[in-house]
């Protein structure tokens, strides 16, 4: 097993590049099977553990999918399946239920194991099913399956949605795109990932307006063709590290980041005392020597994205004064103040909120990522923690982040990946003693 060791102290400074977004190449690449003609050319897809999940996925149900250096081909013009693989895979990635919406819009049936609670909250997909009953669909539930069927096409209806749900947004979206009529989704999800989704979907010939606005109108066509695709930028990672540069007082490019899409973070960092620049190829970021303590509270987008709330949390964790953070999407998404506890922190959870003493001189100690994010919040606060810092469950992070131990030392930190064989140390006190056992 592998995990991530880092030692704390180094500034980062110079320049890293930003990958495609994993949540934009998801729905991307499951709405490619909706292609009953030509070929999809995916670009910009980042190497993630999600990304060969997904793949698996729309190969078993029998496209042809190929990738290649940066670039996903997807020919599902031969008949699919319209049974997706087993639960392991759904288990593995959430995102693995937006192949329904494609599947029942272009075949009138879909079926997937129905995906369990994860470390962030229960996540049901209560809001996609009733957007595809309105539209006309019969929808069962039963032995750990959903199963969406229609007798002729979707019709288009009018959809408003209980919350802006970004999944639901987009699996209805799809289906819709393939609806007999005219459909509105009100509340939708406004993230730029739906946008993206969108431009994609209309370069396949569907006819989508609103995108990125709380009212998506969407006129169904007969068929949809492949079509050619670059990813947009991955704001959470770009997100990361300008974290990353603010936490160690460095000065960081992140290249390929887009203003627009971090305008939430950019605030609050600023407020905290950090420099944020545009620039021609992305946003440098510049670590001021005092950060001040803000309070945060995650929404949707335009709002403060929950996947950054917890390195908004390691962040804190460096402010004079006291800091709230408020988690308002997702029910249970403060496991890693348990892990922070560890090297120190002084956190308390009231309700939604966490309240966050600073700074606090973080101590290296053994943590556990238990989400993806919060695995990416633990290698921020070991960027700045006395000693080392040994980050376990990679895999969550593997998820969502291509190369991430390469970018941090490239940047300057002092950062490996090992085989939690090779090396078994976890405190300077241990190191210090491993080295003088070696001499
Ligand atoms: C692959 C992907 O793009 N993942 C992102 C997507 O997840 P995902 O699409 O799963 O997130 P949603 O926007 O759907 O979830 C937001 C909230 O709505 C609730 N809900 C959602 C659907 C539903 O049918 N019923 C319901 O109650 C969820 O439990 C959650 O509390 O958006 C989240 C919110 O920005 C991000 O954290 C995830 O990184
Ligand atoms: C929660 C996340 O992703 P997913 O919805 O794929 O679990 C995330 O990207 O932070």
């Amino acid at each position: 097993m592998e995990n991530i060791i880092v030692r704390g102290g180094r500034q980062l400074n110079g320049t890293v590049k930003i990958e495609g977004a994993k949540n934009a190449v998801l729905p991307v690449i499951a709405a490619s099977i909706i292609a009953s003609k030509g070929i999809s050319i995916i670009h910009e897809v980042p190497a993630l553990a999600d990304v060969q999940t997904i793949n698996q996925v729309i190969k078993h149900m029998n496209a042809e999918v190929s990738y290649v250096g940066n670039t996903v081909t997807v020919d599902a013009t031969k008949p699919l399946l319209t049974e997706a693989p087993p639960f392991e895979y759904v288990r593995k990635m959430r995102a693995s239920v937006l192949v329904l919406g494609p599947l029942l819009a272009r075949y009138g049936h879909a079926k997937v194991a129905l995906p369990g609670g994860c470390a962030i909250g229960s996540r049901p997909i209560d809001l996609h099913l009733k957007g595809f009953e309105a539209m006309g669909a019969n929808v069962h539930v039963g032995n750990g399956f959903v199963e969406v069927s229609t007798k002729g096409r979707l019709f288009g209806a009018k959809i408003y949605l209980d919350m802006p749900s970004v999944g639901a947004t987009e699996n209805i979206m799809m289906a819709a795109a393939l609806a007999k009529g005219k459909s509105i989704i009100e509340n939708a999800a406004k993230e730029p990932e739906i946008v993206d989704l969108a431009n994609y979907l209309n370069k396949m010939g569907a006819r989508i307006v609103g995108a990125g606005t709380e009212t998506i109108k969407i006129e169904g066509v007969d068929q949809l063709y492949g079509a050619e695709h670059t990813i947009i930028p991955d704001r959470i990672e770009a997100g990361t590290f300008m974290v990353a540069a603010a936490i160690t007082r460095g000065n960081v490019l992140i290249e390929n980041a887009e203003m627009e899409h971090l305008r939430a973070l950019v605030s609050k960092m600023e407020e905290m005392g950090v420099r944020v620049l545009e620039e021609k190829n992305g946003i440098r970021v510049i670590g001021p020597k005092t950060l001040h303590a803000t309070d945060v509270k995650t929404l949707p987008h335009p709002g403060f994205p929950t996947d950054m709330q917890s390195q908004m949390m390691s962040l804190m964790l460096q402010a004079s004064g006291t800091s709230v953070i408020t988690e308002t999407v997702f029910e249970n998404r403060f496991m890693h103040v348990e892990e922070f506890r560890r090297m120190n922190a002084k956190l308390k959870i009231e309700g939604r909120s966490v309240i966050v003493e600073g700074p606090v001189n973080l101590q290296g100690a053994e943590v556990a990522a238990t989400d993806l994010r919060a695995g990416a919040a633990l290698i921020l606060a070991g960027l700045v923690a006395e000693g080392y810092t040994r980050v376990t469950s990679l895999y969550h992070i593997d998820r969502g982040y291509v190369d991430i131990t390469e970018k941090f030392a490239k940047l300057g930190a002092d950062i490996e990946r090992v085989n939690q064989m090779e090396t078994a140390f976890v405190t300077e006190q241990d190191m210090a003693h491993k080295q003088i056992e070696v001499h």
